[in-house]
């Protein structure tokens, strides 16, 4: 079977990883076609480096007709795309999950997906048991929260903390608020509340707690689900990628879900 042909919008610390893994074959059946990002030169580099087409411009990109496109490049960037990739029937796997966290845009996106006949899919991220929190969301009522806790040069930059320095010898609880409210002022760190909300309770609706830790080498999320099913604990310590601020397991849940959408098997 013909290869499905793969754009990568963004080529940092995430995008390197997922190109690495789709060229190595790790994905399945896949072929990097090109790479798109907002620097002409460093578009130019990562085809150089990955053997596929510089896109200098998303024209170029949706020109070049893909299959999917594979979004690591931030919120602007996925907010900018993804409109024109549904509407051109690519389908996106987008790693800026906090776009979707507003319930009016999700809805307009999913008509158009339905219109167009194009699928959006949202990897599991920097944490995981979305099958899980699918099964336990089908309880009425139903209570998630989660506690993100990252070192302090993780969540330095952000917003919320207007140019504050964190603190290098004590915890610091830095949010207290719902996943719509702290993606807003943790852009870069909490995309996966928006996801544990999406897939879960909504995330108006999901409890967000986020603190700076300096004994941490490692981002640390704790999710809990209390329902009439039980209650259950997921708490992964995900391995910071080249970029401090991004788990490195988000790039290889990246890779993970290509090779599930590719397979006649797979665990869902
Ligand atoms: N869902 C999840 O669980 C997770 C999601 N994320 C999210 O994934 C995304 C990527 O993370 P990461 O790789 O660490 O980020 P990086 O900042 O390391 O890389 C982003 C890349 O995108 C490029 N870029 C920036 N703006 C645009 C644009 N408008 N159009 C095209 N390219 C652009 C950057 O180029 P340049 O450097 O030149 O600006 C860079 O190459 C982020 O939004 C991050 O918050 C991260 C971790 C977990
Ligand atoms: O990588 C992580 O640990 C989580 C993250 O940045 C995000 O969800 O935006």
């Amino acid at each position: 079977m013909k290869p499905k042909r793969i754009a990568l919008v963004g080529c940092g610390g995430l995008g390197h990883e997922i190109a690495a893994g789709i060229k190595a074959g790790q994905a399945g059946n896949y072929t990097l076609c090109g790479i798109y990002t907002d620097q002409p030169k460093l578009t130019a580099a990562c085809s150089e480096t990955f053997g596929c087409a510089a896109y200098l411009t998303s024209e170029m990109m949706f020109l070049d007709k893909p299959d999917l496109m594979i979004e690591a490049a931030g919120a602007a960037a996925l907010k900018e795309l993804l409109e024109p990739a549904v509407k051109n029937q690519v389908d996106v796997i987008p790693l800026s999950v906090g776009v979707f966290s507003h319930r009016a845009y999700m809805d307009h996106i999913r008509q158009m997906a339905e219109t167009h006949g194009t699928h959006v899919y949202l990897p599991s991220g920097a944490v995981g048991g979305f099958d899980l929190m699918g099964a336990a969301a089908l309880d009425r009522e139903l209570s998630v929260s989660i506690h993100t806790e990252k070192p302090p040069q993780a969540l330095a930059d952000a917003p919320c903390l207007a140019g504050r320095i964190l603190p290098d010898h004590e915890t610091q609880l830095v949010f207290s608020g719902n996943a719509v409210e702290a993606i807003e002022v943790f852009p870069q760190n909490v995309n996966v509340a928006v996801a544990v909300g999406l897939a879960t309770v909504g995330a108006d609706n999901l409890s967000v707690t986020v603190a700076a830790n300096p004994d941490l080498h490692s981002n640390r999320h704790t999710i809990d689900l209390k329902g009439e099913f039980g209650h259950a604990r997921i708490q992964i310590s995900a391995a910071p990628s080249s970029n401090v601020h991004s788990s490195k397991l988000a790039a290889h849940s990246v890779i993970s879900l290509l090779k599930r959408l590719d397979s006649w098997i797979c665990f869902m």
